[in-house]
């Protein structure tokens, strides 16, 4: 099989303002668009920054559905009600350090508030979360910076027990 269609990904958006309707998700389709070539988007969802239901929406699409991929967009940065790094911290196994140190390390070229960014990344079970930040720039700079790497950091997460060096 190709690689496209291969995985089952999810993306959620944590806005307040988009929860409530005041704003568009631009963020999420452009997470959206951007990851089309991975997978197909299973699940869908806009919620508000409240860590307990961003817990709650992470574990079940981890481990009631299944999904291969997780991307939050939004709730990484500093303001009080930023809790998306808090809720996915208590919801990975494995933390994945160097996809959140890629991002802000190439991020850094583009502005020096990408150092605000927590963002997270991690698996749980079967599943590689990634916390990408809220703004639609923020989004596009970040997930182009791991999106080389998905391909075949979810085909290791799968079990693929090729050679990584062959
Ligand atoms: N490579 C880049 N990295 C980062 C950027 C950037 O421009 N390029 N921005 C940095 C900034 S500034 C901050 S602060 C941090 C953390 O950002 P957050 O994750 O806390 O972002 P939010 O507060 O959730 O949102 C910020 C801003 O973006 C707009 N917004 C948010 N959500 C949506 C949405 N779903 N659709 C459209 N627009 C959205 C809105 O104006 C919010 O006020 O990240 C750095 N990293
Ligand atoms: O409404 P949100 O949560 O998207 O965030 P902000 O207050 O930063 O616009």
């Amino acid at each position: 099989m190709s690689g496209a269609g291969r995985y089952t990904i999810g993306v959620l958006t944590l806005s307040d303002k988009g929860s409530r309707g005041e704003r568009e998700d631009e963020s999420g389709r452009i997470v959206r668009e951007m990851v089309a070539g991975l997978g197909e988007v299973t699940r869908y969802q806009v919620i508000p920054d409240e860590e307990e239901l961003i817990v709650r929406t992470l574990v079940e699409w981890a481990d009631r559905d299944g999904l291969d991929l997780i991307l939050t967009t939004g709730g990484t940065g500093l303001t009080p009600r930023d809790v998306t790094p808090e809720a996915t911290a208590r919801v990975i196994e494995r933390e994945v350090p160097g996809m959140a140190e890629a991002m802000r390390m190439a991020s850094l070229q583009k502005t020096p508030h990408a150092m605000l960014s927590r963002a997270m990344a991690g698996v749980r079970r079967h599943s590689l979360i990634i916390n990408l930040p809220g703004s639609p720039k923020g989004v596009r700079e970040n997930l182009e910076v791991v999106l080389p790497a998905l391909e075949h950091g979810l085909a290791k997460l799968k079990g693929d027990p090729s050679e990584c060096a062959r």
